[in-house]
């Protein structure tokens, strides 16, 4: 699969179709929940300097890469966690996105940027595309610094066949407070995506998709109905399944006839499956890897609609 040759919104659709998933499968390492077998070096010897959890981090993701490869098709690294670390981090970040791509994993990463236009350009660079610093296939952003934020991103799409996912309706309780704001006769989410809309129609490869695509939460189901006939030609990252409490039956709205339209992440129920109730027993800590195996199993028969 190669970006250069086909459009991010074509390239995702033929993943989905040769993984048959529609999982996302998202890299946030978190120190204290990293398995034993990865850590159990730097806590013995006490050597827990950020160059250490850093090769720590990029061990840890890119045995789940190697695990999740051909089972999935995206994984999304977010940065958060890796910027955490400070500059070893962001070094292990570039790594990761670089693994997952190497193993035709397609890479959305998850900075959520975005500032004014002549700044945004600066991140779109940064991000997107494979010959970037952090180059993945898409990024997450923020539209709420209006539509001349978002040009230079949509821009870089056009010009490197990359993707984004503007945060529409997010999946954390308190995302209301402002995206269900009115503003007139709409809420401020529909006036996002109604912009998601503009910018992507034109734009639309061979499966009908296009690269402006929109972030809905698992945790929204009703929105994500009526989001997924306001946007119709976009691609829709859901968050939320799993620990935040979204199920099969809360996503399924994304997805068209075809199965197509969606892809649904799940993080901290996938890659530290192994401190779930339910596999703690079946698989031993130097297993760890099978959890995250059964874990993405699992999670791929639920989303086979
Ligand atoms: O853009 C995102 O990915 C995102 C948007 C959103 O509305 N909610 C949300 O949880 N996310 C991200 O999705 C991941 C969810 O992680 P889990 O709750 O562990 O599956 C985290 O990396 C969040 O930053």
């Amino acid at each position: 699969m190669s970006l250069a040759d086909s459009t991010f919104a074509d390239s995702l659709a033929q993943a989905v179709q040769a993984t048959r998933s529609v999982t996302c499968v998202g890299l946030d390492p978190r120190k204290a929940s990293l398995p034993p077998a990865i850590t159990k070096d730097l806590v013995t010897s006490g050597a827990g300097s950020a160059d250490a959890w850093a090769a720590a981090y990029t061990q840890f993701c890119t045995e789940i890469i190697d695990v999740v490869a051909g089972k999935v098709a995206c994984v999304k690294p977010q940065v958060a966690f890796f910027e955490q670390l400070g500059p070893a981090g962001c070094i292990a970040l570039g790594e990761v996105i670089r693994y997952a791509r190497s193993k035709e994993l397609l890479v959305i990463v998850d900075a959520k940027r975005n500032d004014i236009g002549s700044t945004a350009e600066a991140y779109a660079d940064a991000y997107m595309g494979a010959a970037s610093p952090w180059g993945g296939d898409s990024l997450t952003v923020s539209p709420y610094l209006g539509e001349d934020s978002l040009e230079p991103f949509v821009k870089v799409c056009d010009e490197r066949n990359a993707g984004i996912f503007v945060l529409v309706k997010t999946s954390n309780p308190g995302g209301g407070f402002l995206q269900d704001r009115k503003t007139g006769d709409e809420t401020v989410y529909q006036s996002v995506a109604s912009l998601v809309r503009r910018l992507n129609e034109t734009r639309l490869g061979k499966c009908g998709y296009g690269p402006v695509g929109a972030v809905v939460g698992a945790t929204y189901p009703d929105q994500l109905a009526e989001l997924r006939a306001a946007m119709p030609t976009s691609w829709i990252l859901i968050p939320g399944f799993g620990a935040q409490g979204g199920g099969a039956d809360d996503v399924k709205a994304g997805f068209d006839d075809s199965g197509l339209g969606a892809v649904v992440n799940n993080s901290r129920n996938i890659i530290f499956a192994h401190q779930r109730p339910e596999f703690k027993d079946r698989f031993q800590d130097g297993q760890w890897q099978d959890a995250v195996c059964a874990a993405v199993d699992e999670m791929n028969q639920q989303l086979r609609f």
